[in-house]
């Protein structure tokens, strides 16, 4: 008969003659085992007898000198994941899984133990008499005999030899005592044939009771064995607060759409310090300057890896880039290029002509569109001006302009759009099918096909450039950078071909949205104050007076400018949550026990909120940071828009570049109000929703030019 046990077809036999064709005349093809994810945990990878495919193996465990044949046995549980992948889930729900590692593991360690005594042993009686005194070789004597042995043609590993050991003691226990079990049962249930059974065969009657007894300890046995195992209190350690949580889905409910805010009244109420579950994923969610600083400083280097991500892994070239390159030596040296190369302060002057021909180019279009006196779009001319600054630093030219520019334009918001995106296969993969269902599987792989291929053309472009000599007007942008990196063997790491295009995404990535956002909150905000508008108009005025150019001592006077952004970065951290870590290994935190692998939030939005640190938090005011050394650089906890520590932003001087120079011109050359009908009081303050947390809706301005 041929059925389907979930995807599983099978093949039900169920008389003789089919029996022996199975197991006899074909026996050949019909002797390997199906592949059942709890024999493969529960028996070391299936390198036991019963579970374990045939070929040389099977063999050549059965000729050890022990006869095993008898031993199989089934492991019982049904799990959904074997013949219903989809349903696997229920395994985890019904607590299988857990049950399963908690028992593999106990085993492993029980075998291990049995093992590691037995290599004692031998060891003592070897030297002691260089015999074996008193002591009968069992099964582990004699697998570790041909363990030593390499007569048998097979390695036989210690796995093995605890898959055979299991198996042994599973198959032998269970199968025998459950014959007994039923001959009892027939013989209760047929007293003609117990009385002949104990008339004429009464030595036999003695014989079972004899074995009943001698199996009687180990059914004790397996009875302690399963009590310990299955009654072990499930865990011991001392965990932070949680909210309650929904099976499979855990706290995903309580994120919504901005997740920086529902996590703020979720730590109001259960601490900075917090436990949350999205989906099967542990995630340790802080919300304090403290909690901050234990996790970015003191212990930073238990919390400086990165969470696996499908999607980075889809889009950044395997997690080949810097922002989310699990922590260890590629990372290390990419990073020290990074700060080196390409974002130390010589690099960062170095662009200071293309972001002041850009902002030049942004002021020209705001002072055309002020003759009309229109509301002007300032979210887009920033977000334009920011991707233009990064794509001829990063790229060499600029993607905005022309069908080409606009399409490339428009897949590098969708990349980003997509960085942002959650992937249900990386916290509840028994739904990974809804990725597929929902679209998100074909972009990503639409994206990044398309992405590669552009940046192979830039890269080959720039190869080209570089072979035929042509440097010309041509002024060295990343590419070329990390194309001489490549070449030169003093960094001790060798970036391929894909880690250069993964940086190049990694400078777009970080620094387009993210500098724009910051410009879209200052000026929203100094709309929102006109006080604090003419404080720093006056200041800028005062310091440039009629120059045309604003340089570099200029902007390091201008303090009142630089508390405008502090402040603006405080109230709206352009990635309100940071990029989230990982705990690299079982670690304290607080008293708390957090476990490898948990993925850590930092929110900095709500930190920079907390009324603990902050006096009036929720208002706007710059004058705060007049007379404080507080700073962004990551060594004030309480202010970390660019994050701190080993994983801190390499960006930030940058960014601020960019920031400074495009305000004080903004600010220099024109006068801003709100359009008509909107007012300080109705200015719509929502946010969008995403990893960068912009305007929802585009900040509208009208701009009147000055006479300078
Ligand atoms: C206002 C602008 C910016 C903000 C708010 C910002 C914010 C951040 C934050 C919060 C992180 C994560 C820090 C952490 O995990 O502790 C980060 C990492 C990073 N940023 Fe920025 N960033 C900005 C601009 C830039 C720019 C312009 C660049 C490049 C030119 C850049 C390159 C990077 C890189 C490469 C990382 C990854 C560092 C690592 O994982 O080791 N960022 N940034």
């Amino acid at each position: 008969m041929h059925l389907h046990f979930g995807c599983l077809p099978t093949l039900v036999i169920s008389s003789a003659d089919a029996a022996r064709q199975v197991m006899k005349i074909q026996d050949l093809s019909f002797c390997d085992r199906p592949d059942l994810n709890i024999a493969r945990k529960l028996l070391y990878d299936t390198k036991d007898i019963s579970a374990s495919p045939y070929g040389e193996y099977d063999l050549s465990a059965s000729s050890l000198p022990v006869d095993l044949s008898e031993l199989f046995m089934t492991l019982g549980a049904r799990s959904f994941r074997s013949f219903i992948p989809w349903l696997s889930w229920v395994d985890r729900i019904s607590g299988l899984d857990a049950r399963v590692d908690r028992v593999s593991k106990q085993m492993d360690d029980f075998l291990q133990g049995v093992v590691e005594e037995h290599m004692g042993d031998q060891g003592i009686q070897l030297s002691e008499n260089n015999n074996h005194i008193e002591h009968k070789e069992d099964f582990v004597d004699i697998l570790l005999r041909v363990q030593k042995e390499t007569t048998h043609g097979i390695l036989i590993n210690n796995d093995s030899v605890k898959g055979i050991l299991l198996n042994i003691y599973s198959a032998g226990t269970d199968t025998t005592a459950t014959v007994l079990e039923w001959a009892m049962t027939e013989l209760l249930r047929h007293p003609s044939v117990m009385k002949t059974v104990q008339k004429e065969q009464e030595d036999a009657r003695m014989l079972l009771q004899h074995l009943f007894l001698a199996i009687l300890p180990l059914l004790l046995l397996l009875f302690l064995v399963k009590w310990i195992f299955f009654n072990a209190p499930v865990s011991n350690k001392n965990l932070p607060p949680s909210p309650a949580r929904f099976p499979v889905l855990g706290n995903f409910h309580q994120l919504g759409l901005l997740p920086h805010r529902n996590l703020q009244s979720l730590a109001r109420k259960h601490g900075s310090v917090m436990l949350l579950y999205l989906g099967s994923v542990p995630i340790l969610v802080l919300s304090s300057a403290d909690a901050a600083r234990e996790v970015m400083k003191i212990q930073d280097i238990f919390f400086c890896d990165r969470p696996e991500s499908s999607i980075g892994r889809r889009l950044l070239y395997n997690m080949k880039d810097i922002s989310v390159a699990p922590y260890g030596e590629y990372w290390r040296q990419l990073k020290s290029i990074f700060i080196l190369q390409l974002a130390s302060n010589k690099r960062v002057q170095s662009f200071r002509e293309l972001r002041e021909e850009e902002t030049a180019l942004m002021v020209n279009k705001i002072k055309d569109m002020s003759s009309s006196s229109l509301p002007m779009d300032l979210s887009e001319l920033f977000l334009t001006l920011t991707n233009d600054v990064s794509c001829r630093s990063a790229f060499g030219k600029k993607y905005s302009e022309g069908g080409n520019g606009r399409e490339f334009k428009t897949l590098l918001r969708e990349f980003l759009e997509l960085l942002g995106a959650l992937s249900f296969s990386d916290f509840i993969p028994w739904l990974g099918w809804v990725d597929r269902i929902s679209g998100l599987d074909a972009r990503l792989d639409r994206v990044s096909k398309q992405l590669d291929e552009f940046l192979q053309g830039v890269v080959q472009q720039h190869i080209q450039l570089g072979e035929n000599n042509i440097q010309m007007e041509h002024k060295e942008d990343f590419v070329d950078i990390l194309l001489r990196i490549q070449k030169e063997t003093t960094h001790g790491i060798s970036i391929d071909n894909d880690s250069a295009k993964a940086i190049l995404l990694d400078i777009y990535s970080a620094g387009t949205d993210t500098t724009a956002t910051a410009l879209e909150w200052a000026m929203t905000e100094l709309l929102r104050h006109p006080n604090v508008m003419n404080t720093v108009q006056k200041e800028v005025r005062d310091i440039l007076g009629r120059k045309p150019n604003i340089t570099d001592k200029d902007l390091e006077k201008m303090q009142y400018l630089k508390a405008v952004i502090k402040e603006t970065l405080r109230l709206h951290p352009p990635i309100p949550l940071l990029i989230p870590r990982s705990a690299r290994e079982d670690v304290k935190m607080n008293n708390y026990d957090i476990a490898a692998g948990t993925m850590v939030l930092i929110n900095a939005w709500a930190i920079g909120r907390d009324s603990a640190t902050w006096n009036e938090p929720e208002e706007f005011l710059p004058e705060r940071f007049l007379n404080s050394s507080i700073d962004f650089k990551g060594h004030d906890f309480q202010l970390i828009p660019f994050g701190a520590g080993r994983r801190g932003c390499p960006g930030i001087a940058f960014a601020m570049a960019t920031n400074e120079l495009v305000l004080a011109n903004l600010l220099h050359k024109f006068d801003w109000k709100l359009p008509n009908g909107t007012t300080v009081e109705n200015l719509d303050m929502s946010e969008s929703t995403g990893v960068t947390i912009h305007r929802k809706v585009p900040l509208l301005a009208v701009a009147t030019s000055c006479s300078f």
